[in-house]
């Protein structure tokens, strides 16, 4: 597909990836490669100048942001998205009002807080009381209210400490495990191939290589390329 914004030369030049039903896949790539605006179009916040965007084998390309949801695609935007005025349930129930049905809205609440255990301990809590890990589990359990087929996840450890960060790529592979496909974009990219099932490099605009994320990972030359050097080289003594 090609994506780009205004008349600017194209972002998104050939690129291709597809997100398989109960697989985490995960998009690495240098600053300025694309990968947001990978988002960006699964998410329907920007439309694709050529190329398809394809659901669950139905061609949405084109769909808005609130189409999108009800194809079953759900975004969770980079940084934080809580409202910190409001309680949890609240911020929760915010990802419900696309949906009519209360039995359908309570099944739903009871699903988030089986997952995320932080989400009904502080069901009532103003969110802004949460750490940014908890909140950013708030926000999660808001992009699965409406059952989606596949969440799209930017930089979710942005701003997170290490324990913070690892509670949170926990919670990926429980979203994934409770049957909802993921597409992650993160700088932490060692971490997230490392929680990923697969991997797609992105660079320039295209696909430079996809494939398993343990291979990606034992590939020395992307680790240097892409990964921010070879863990499994011992570091000189100074
Ligand atoms: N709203 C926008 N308007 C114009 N250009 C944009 C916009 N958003 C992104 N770009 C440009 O598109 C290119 C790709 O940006 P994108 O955010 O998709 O990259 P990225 O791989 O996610 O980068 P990073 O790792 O730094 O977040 C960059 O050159 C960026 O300047």
């Amino acid at each position: 597909m090609q994506a780009g914004y205004g008349r600017a030369a194209p972002v998104l030049r050939g690129f291709s990836v597809s997100v398989p039903a109960g697989a985490i896949v995960c998009l690495v790539g240098p600053n300025g490669a694309g990968k947001s605006t990978v988002l960006k179009v699964a998410g329907g916040l920007l439309k694709p100048r050529d190329g398809r965007v394809i659901v669950a084998g139905k061609d949405v390309t084109g769909a808005g942001p609130q189409q999108m949801l009800g194809h079953g695609v759900s975004l969770v935007l980079q940084g934080h998205s809580v409202f910190r005025e409001m309680t949890v349930e609240e911020n929760v129930l915010l990802g419900a009002y696309t949906l009519r049905d209360a039995r359908k809205i309570a099944e739903r609440v009871a699903f988030v807080k089986e997952i995320f255990p932080v989400v009904a301990d502080r069901w009532g809590s103003l969110a802004g009381l949460l750490s940014g890990g908890q909140q950013k589990q708030v926000e999660f359990a808001r992009s699965l209210m409406v059952d989606p087929k596949v969440v799209l996840l930017d930089e979710p450890s942005m701003g997170l400490d290490p324990k913070a960060t690892s509670t949170v790529f926990e919670q990926v592979v429980r979203m994934r495990d409770a049957g909802t496909a993921v597409l992650l974009v993160e700088q932490n990219a060692r971490r997230a191939l490392e929680t990923a099932d697969l991997g797609c490099v992105l660079d320039l605009g295209r696909v430079h290589i996809s494939g398993p994320a343990r291979q990606l990972l034992a590939d020395p030359q992307l680790g240097e390329l892409y990964l921010g050097g070879r863990p499994a080289e011992p570091v000189p003594d100074i």
